[in-house]
């Protein structure tokens, strides 16, 4: 058994857990806090069981739910969004293909059984675990997702790669407004962790480092989070809010519609893609710094056309309620949603703007503190499109000099390209590999 292949006997390892530790998250959300501590105290008093601790992990149904890593596309795109999220970008090492072979499928290997879930090996004490131990010996899937994708830095002189690069694929310059930091910029590869819980995705990125020796330098990373929005009693949904306090994915394409996504972020080999490329997509990673203190002194008035929606609400300035299509033909100067309002930038809903469609999967982050005492909060934005220059490119170019500048800072990111997606005994990469 080779150094990463620690998933002996393959299938859901939780088959017969999962009933247990489902109903025993039920069991523990259906109480209240009253019994709860009724439970516990009843379980010290009779000596059966032990006391809840406040440090015990909690348990959920959650835990268990896996996707699965192979099909068409990867996943962590249309996937629903859960609660972490995190962007890591690498250099790769290996100076030659066998080598960026070699890294392309260990990755594979580790990501399927990262997102499946399983035993973790255990070693003769006198070697270094096979993990890191964060997750304790059975690791559980918790919706982790891993989605791999590359840099245009790839396709330089060391692989032979230059005639496979997509079409789209640059090393991401700066707009108008950024401040990139280059430590926190580009890179070979990036791999974008989601999951439920933040020991799933920090394992995860620790399991990779640790059987990539040689192979991967962690460059940058960053991580953040996002409430996660349980369905109203009619059905609907509410979208989270960001650190500015305003919901965000509103108008974000629906990720359930297949015919749409295969419009607006997978690439369909035509349009002068290669056709290795098939059913990949272009990833934008920006780290934008949000200015909460200035934002926070800001008359709400002020803030709602800023971003052309209503804080509390989400709704277009036109609307009611959140959902509520935005109209601008019958506002032609502005005087309902403001002309240079965040939305109406990003889309004016006129005709051929539909081609600039991306699908946002943004996550708030919280760095600390910066040395001159204001907080380091903002948007790790991720957005994924079939056309990085009808995408996301030609998005923020109209969105160059709106009013929303003054309180947010972009500070890094990269652009990668999103490999397509395996077959169980594949590899990722295999196609791009074969094609040059
Ligand atoms: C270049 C693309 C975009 C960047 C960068 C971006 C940054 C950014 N956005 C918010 C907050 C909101 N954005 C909203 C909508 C929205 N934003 C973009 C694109 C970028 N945003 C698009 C395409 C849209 C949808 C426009 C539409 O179709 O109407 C909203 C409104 C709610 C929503 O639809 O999501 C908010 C709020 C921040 C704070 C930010 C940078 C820090
Ligand atoms: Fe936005």
């Amino acid at each position: 058994m080779s150094d990463y292949d620690n998933n002996a006997g393959g299938g859901c390892p939780f088959a017969g857990l999962n009933r247990r530790r489902f109903l025993q998250g039920l069991g523990a959300a259906g109480l209240g806090a009253a019994s709860l501590s009724a439970v516990a105290a009843a379980n010290t008093a009779g000596g059966q069981g032990r006391a809840v601790e406040v440090t015990d992990a909690p348990s959920s149904a959650a835990t268990f739910q896996a996707h699965d890593f192979h099909g068409a596309h990867q996943q962590g795109i249309t996937t629903p969004r859960p609660a972490v999220g995190m962007i890591a970008a690498f250099d790769v090492l290996s100076t030659d293909r066998a080598g960026l072979e070699r890294l392309l499928r260990i990755l594979s290997e580790r990501i399927a059984f990262l997102t499946r879930g399983g035993r973790v090996e255990q070693r003769d004490a006198r070697f270094p675990p096979t993990d890191s131990g964060i997750l304790g010996p059975q690791v559980a899937p918790d919706a982790l997702t891993i989605t791999v994708s590359v840099g245009a830095s790839l396709f330089d002189q060391r692989f032979g790669l230059a005639a496979a690069k997509p079409r789209h694929l640059q090393r991401m310059v700066a707009f108008p407004n950024d401040a990139l930091d280059a430590a926190r910029c580009h890179g070979d590869l990036s791999l974008q962790f989601c999951a439920n819980t933040e020991g799933t995705t920090i394992h995860a990125l620790r399991d990779i480092i640790k059987n990539t020796p040689g192979l991967l330098l962690l460059r940058w990373k960053q991580e953040g989070t996002v409430p996660v929005m349980a369905p109203k009693a009619d059905g609907s949904t509410e979208s989270a809010r960001n650190y500015l306090g305003f919901r965000d994915g509103t108008a974000n394409p629906q990720a359930d519609d297949r015919q749409l996504m295969q419009k607006v972020v997978w690439v369909d080999g035509s349009e002068g893609e290669p056709a290795w490329a098939r059913n990949g997509s272009y990833q934008a990673v920006r780290i934008i710094r949000n200015f909460v203190e200035r934002w926070d002194r800001t008359p709400l008035q002020e803030q709602e056309a800023i971003f052309g929606r209503r804080r509390d609400s989400g709704a277009p300035m036109s609307g009611t309620v959140e959902h509520d299509e935005p109209h601008y033909a019958d506002d032609p100067n502005g005087e309902i949603t403001a002309l240079d309002s965040h939305i109406r930038l990003a889309n004016p809903r006129t005709a051929g703007s539909e081609r600039n469609l991306i699908l946002r999967r943004p996550f708030n982050y919280s760095n600390g503190v910066e040395a001159n005492g204001q907080l380091d909060m903002g948007l790790l934005f991720i957005a994924y499109q079939a056309d990085l220059e009808a995408g996301f490119i030609s998005v923020q170019q109209r969105l160059d000099g709106e009013p929303l500048e003054e309180y947010i800072k972009p500070v890094g990111g990269g652009y990668f390209f999103t490999l397509p997606g395996i077959q169980q005994g594949d590899f990722l990469g295999s196609s791009l590999l074969a094609a040059s």
